[in-house]
């Protein structure tokens, strides 16, 4: 049975998202825990209900990324990882913790990348003035929101958007996208090709919602 180590920063609906799908369809994984990099995100409020061991490792205790980075690596090795989740971490994560996770450690961002990579994703969005914005699961790698894109979902962006509703339309996208991710990860069906990310058996890895 595989296991996966979630890291959130804040609600983390992402992770309700994938543990109740898991639930839902019955899958062979171990949810082996979550790691919060503030003690105040929420998140862990829903792994305690579930059983979930719910860690934090606060990244202001640290004088550097480095030493941050190591005590997760420490945490996460010590629970167990067949797959590391990031789901609305909000930290940038060093070289060394990218090598140690390499192949197996992956992201949801708050846009179809590559268009509007770091922070402030809805807001730029609507400054763009883009008619289509979106969701984006990918192999994270040492650059920020540039690895292999899994799977991407687009929504419209409508008439009278603010930041709050895109952002709330993108969020319904990340909860169906992100567990359909991870259990094709799971289900060892994911190839990273170069910078691509071949899926096998092939089956549509584009949503337009
Ligand atoms: N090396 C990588 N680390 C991370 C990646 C990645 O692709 N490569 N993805 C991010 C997730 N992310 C967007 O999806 C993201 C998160 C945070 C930031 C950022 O600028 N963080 C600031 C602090 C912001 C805050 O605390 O509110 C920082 O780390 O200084 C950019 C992109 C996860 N890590
Ligand atoms: N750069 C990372 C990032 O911005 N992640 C975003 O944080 C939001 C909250 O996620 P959550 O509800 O799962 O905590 C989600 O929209 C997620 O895409």
């Amino acid at each position: 049975m595989l296991s996966i180590v979630t890291l959130i920063s804040g609600r983390g609906s992402n992770f309700e998202a994938i543990v109740k799908t898991a639930q839902k369809e019955r899958w062979p994984v171990k949810f082996a825990g979550v790691i919060a990099n503030h003690s105040a995100a929420r998140g862990l409020e829903f792994a305690r209900t579930e059983g979930i061991p719910a860690v934090v490792v606060e990244h202001k205790e640290h004088a550097t990324r480095e030493s941050f980075d190591e005590a997760l690596i420490e945490k996460i090795d010590e629970l167990g990882a067949d797959l590391v989740v990031l789901a609305g971490f909000m930290r940038i994560l060093t070289p060394g913790f990218i090598r140690h996770f390499e192949g197996r450690l992956i992201n949801i961002h708050p846009a179809l990348l590559p268009a509007f990579p770091g922070l402030h994703t809805h807001e730029r969005a609507l400054e763009a003035g883009v008619q289509e914005h979106g969701a984006t699961v990918h192999f994270v790698t040492e650059g920020v929101d540039e690895g292999p894109i899994i799977c991407q979902a687009s929504v419209p962006v409508r008439e009278g958007d603010d930041a709050d509703t895109l952002a709330a339309r993108v969020l319904v996208a990340e909860h169906q996208i992100y567990p359909r991710a991870v259990k094709w990860f799971l289900d060892g069906r994911l190839r990273i090709e170069g910078n691509q990310v071949k899926l096998q058996p092939q089956e549509p890895q584009f949503f337009k919602l």
